[in-house]
C-alpha cells in the first residue's frame, strides 16, 4: 500500500479456564496468560499503531485487594511500550520479594497482570483525538465486581452522535465524545439495569445484600443486555467486553463487517481479529478455528462455559473485502491464495496494455502487501508465456533444431524488486509534509535493471488518494526510463467514503473522486454535481432507510476505464517522461477472488447498513459546502 491510510483495529481476548497453577506446572509459568498476549497483540499490530492497550482480571480474589489491571499507550511504539512496562513490573515484585518466585498463589495475589482473563487493543482511531484517553481499553469501574465493565472493539458507528444523545436523554453526563465510552456506556446502562432486576429476585427468593452478590453475577444474562444495548447500533464491529467477576463477550455487527475468531479448547478461550494469530500463537489448525457468527456474540461465562447467542436479526453478509486485499496479515491460507487470484485475475488487463509484449516488459510490486498479488500476477503471465511457447514450437515443428528449441524456451518472465519503501524517511517526513523533494524519496529504486525500450508493470494493493504514488513511486520509477509505466491495482477504484472502521471518511480525499469531478468539468456536466447536492440537502432529514445514495450519479455517466485514464493523467506530474497507465480491478473479479467478504461500498457505493447512506450523503454535502469534517 503505498499511500498511508489508517485502517482497523485488532482484540485480542483470552480466558485462562484452568488454574494458574496448571500452566505453571505445564508450560513452565503463571504468567503463561500475559505472555501469550503479548503474542496476540504483536502479531496484530498491523491492525492498529495508534495505541495499544491491555486489560487483566483475577478471578475469586478477596475483598480488598486488586483484581482489575490496565495499561494503554499511545507512544512510537504503543505495544512494545505497554509490555515493557509490564514486564518491569513484574520483575519488580520478583525482585523485591523472591519469595514469590516459585509460588504462584502469592503472584496472583501480589503481581499486577497475572490473572486468568486478558483483553487487548491496538488501535487505528476512527473518531475522536489520538490521545491516551482514547486508548482502548475502556473501564467503567464500580464496587460491585460484577459492575464493572472494561471494553474494546474494532468499530465504527455511523450513528454515534445519536447513541451520543441517547445517553443525555437517558440523563447521563457523558464526560467525552468517545465513540467506545458511547458504546461502553450503553452496555454499562442495560448491565446496571440487568442487576437492578437480578438483586429484586435475589431478595424476593430471601438473599442477602452479600449473599446477593454472586447469584446475581452467575445468573447475568449477558446476551440479554447485549440485545438491548446494541438495538440502535448501526456499523461494523466486533466489540470485546470484560465483567469484573470474570464473564466476557465479543459481539460481531449483523453484516458481519469486521473480522472477529475464536478458538476454544478445556484449557482456553481465544478470540482475535484475525484466524492466523491464533494459528500461530497457539498452535492450532485452521479447521479448529470458528468465525464468530454475524449478529452473535461468544459469551464466556466466569464458571469457563462458552455460550454462542444470536444478538441481532443476521444482514445480508457483507464482510469487508479490504480485509482480503490489505489489512488481514497475508498468512491466513485463505487470504494469501485470494490475494494471488487477485494477481492473476488482473493479468488479461495488463498484457492489453503492454500489448502482450512480455520481452520488453518488467513486473514488480509496491512493497510489501503487494508482494502477494504479485505471484499471482507473475503466475498468470508464466502461464501466458508458456501458452506463447507452445504456439512457437508447434508453428516451427517440421524445422525445429535443438537450438531453436532452446531459443524459444529461454524467453523468461522478467521480474524485478524495483521499489523500495524508505520506511524511516517516512517518519520524518510526517513532521513537514510540504518538502515535496523529501517525500519523492520515499520509496527508493533500483538502478540498471529497466531499458529505455521497457515497460514497467507495478502493483499496488489499492490507491486511495495516489499522493504518494504522485509524489513518489511515479516519479522515481520515471528516473529508470521506462518506455510506459503501467501502474496495476489489484483493488478497483475507491470512489466512497467508509465508515465502519476504515479511516476514509471524506469524499474529496479520493482520488477516483477527484478525476471523476475533472471529468464532470471537461464535459460540461458539472451540473450533475449542484443535482446530486441538491437531492441530497433534500433527504438531509430522512430517517436513514429512506435515504439513496445519489452520489452514483456522477460516477454514471463514465466508464471505469475513463475514470481510470483521468486518474492517470492526475498522478503524472510535467516533469514525468515515461506513459502512465493505470489499472484497476474489476468489481466482479474482486468477488471472484474474495467471494466470501462481499463488502464493497467503498468501490460500489453500496452501504451494508442504512447509515452508510446517511454517511455517504453528508459526505458529499460537506465536499459541496467546503466543510473539512468527518461525515459521522
Ligand atoms: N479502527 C477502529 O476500529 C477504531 C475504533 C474506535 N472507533 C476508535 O476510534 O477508537
Amino acid at each position: 500500500m503505498s499511500d498511508a491510510i489508517k485502517h482497523e483495529c485488532g482484540i485480542a481476548l483470552l480466558r485462562l479456564k484452568k488454574p494458574l497453577s496448571f500452566y505453571k506446572e505445564k508450560y513452565g509459568s503463571a504468567f503463561y496468560g500475559i505472555q501469550k498476549m503479548y503474542l496476540l497483540m504483536e502479531k496484530q499490530h498491523n491492525r492498529g499503531q495508534d495505541g495499544a492497550g491491555l486489560a487483566s482480571i483475577k478471578l475469586d480474589v478477596e475483598p480488598g485487594e486488586r483484581y482489575i489491571s490496565r495499561i494503554r499507550s499511545n507512544q512510537s511504539q504503543p505495544i512494545q511500550d505497554i509490555f515493557a512496562q509490564v514486564n518491569q513490573r513484574i520483575n519488580e515484585e520478583l525482585t523485591a520479594h523472591p519469595e514469590y518466585n516459585d509460588n504462584v498463589d502469592l503472584q496472583k495475589q501480589e503481581i499486577p497482570y497475572i490473572g486468568e482473563l486478558f483483553l487487548g487493543h491496538v488501535r487505528y482511531g476512527t473518531f475522536g483525538k489520538n490521545s491516551i484517553e482514547s486508548v482502548h481499553p475502556f473501564l467503567r469501574q464500580n464496587n460491585w465486581m460484577h459492575r464493572n465493565l472494561i471494553v474494546a472493539g474494532n468499530f465504527n458507528m455511523t450513528n454515534v452522535k445519536e447513541l451520543f444523545d441517547d445517553l443525555v436523554r437517558l440523563g447521563q453526563h457523558p464526560k467525552e465524545m468517545a465513540d467506545t465510552v458511547t458504546v461502553m456506556e450503553k452496555i454499562g446502562h442495560f448491565l446496571d439495569d440487568e442487576v437492578t432486576d437480578l438483586y429484586q429476585q435475589c431478595k424476593n427468593e430471601g438473599l442477602s445484600k452479600r449473599e446477593a452478590s454472586p447469584v446475581i453475577a452467575e445468573r447475568l444474562d449477558i446476551g440479554r443486555i447485549l440485545r438491548r444495548a446494541s438495538k440502535n447500533w448501526d456499523g461494523g464491529y466486533a466489540m470485546a467486553g470484560l465483567l469484573g467477576h470474570g464473564d466476557a463477550f465479543v459481539t460481531r455487527d449483523p453484516a458481519g463487517i469486521r473480522p472477529a475468531f475464536y478458538y476454544q479448547d478445556d484449557e482456553i478461550v481465544v478470540v482475535a481479529s484475525e484466524r492466523p494469530v491464533i494459528q500461530t500463537v497457539f498452535n492450532v489448525p485452521f479447521e479448529a478455528i470458528r468465525e464468530i457468527t454475524p449478529g452473535h456474540a461468544i459469551i464466556v461465562k466466569k464458571d469457563g462455559s462458552v455460550l454462542d447467542e444470536q444478538i441481532r436479526e443476521a444482514l445480508p453478509l457483507k464482510a469487508c473485502s479490504f480485509e482480503r486485499i490489505y489489512f488481514s496479515r497475508g498468512s491466513d491460507a485463505q487470504i494469501y491464495q485470494e490475494r494471488k487470484e487477485l494477481g492473476k485475475l488482473i493479468m488479461p488487463a495488463v498484457l492489453e496494455a503492454i500489448g502482450n509484449d512480455t520481452d520488453n516488459t518488467v513486473f514488480s510490486y509496491i512493497p510489501n502487501t503487494a508482494e502477494t498479488s504479485f505471484y499471482g500476477m507473475v503466475e498468470a503471465a508464466q502461464d501466458f508465456l508458456n501458452q506463447r511457447k507452445i504456439s512457437d514450437i508447434l508453428a516451427n515443428k517440421e524445422e525445429l533444431t535443438s537450438e531453436k528449441l532452446q531459443e524459444i524456451l529461454s524467453v523468461k518472465l522478467r521480474t524485478e524488486k524495483v521499489a523500495i519503501k524508505d520506511a524511516k524517511l517516512r517518519t520524518f517526513i510526517t513532521e513537514d509534509s510540504s518538502r515535496d523533494d523529501l517525500v519523492a524519496h520515499v520509496y527508493d529504486v533500483t538502478y540498471g535493471v529497466i531499458k529505455p525500450t521497457d515497460n514497467l508493470v507495478i502493483i499496488d494493493d489499492s490507491i486511495v488518494r495516489g499522493t504518494t504514488l504522485k509524489k513518489s513511486i511515479i516519479k522515481m520509477m520515471d528516473r529508470l526510463h521506462p518506455k510506459k509505466i503501467v501502474i496495476v491495482s489489484s483493488a478497483p477504484q475507491i470512489r466512497y467514503p467508509d465508515c465502519y472502521g476504515i479511516d476514509m471518511a471524506k469524499l474529496e480525499g479520493l482520488v477516483a473522486f477527484q478525476a471523476t469531478l475533472e471529468l464532470l468539468k471537461e464535459r460540461n456536466l458539472y451540473h450533475l454535481v449542484e443535482e446530486v447536492y441538491r437531492k441530497s440537502k433534500e433527504q438531509e432529514n430522512l430517517p436513514d432507510s429512506e435515504i439513496v445514495n445519489y452520489v452514483k450519479e456522477i460516477y454514471a455517466p463514465f466508464t471505469d476505464q475513463e475514470i481510470s485514464d483521468k486518474i492517470a493523467e492526475m498522478l503524472t506530474s510535467s516533469s514525468v517522461n515515461a506513459e502512465i497507465k493505470i489499472i484497476f480491478q474489476t468489481v466482479d473479479n474482486l468477488h471472484k477472488a474474495c467471494p466470501e467478504n462481499l463488502g464493497d461500498w467503498y468501490f460500489t457505493g453500496d452501504y451494508p447498513t442504512n447509515g452508510g447512506n446517511r454517511v455517504v450523503n453528508r459526505a458529499f454535502m460537506n465536499f459541496y459546502e467546503g466543510k473539512d469534517a468527518r461525515a459521522y
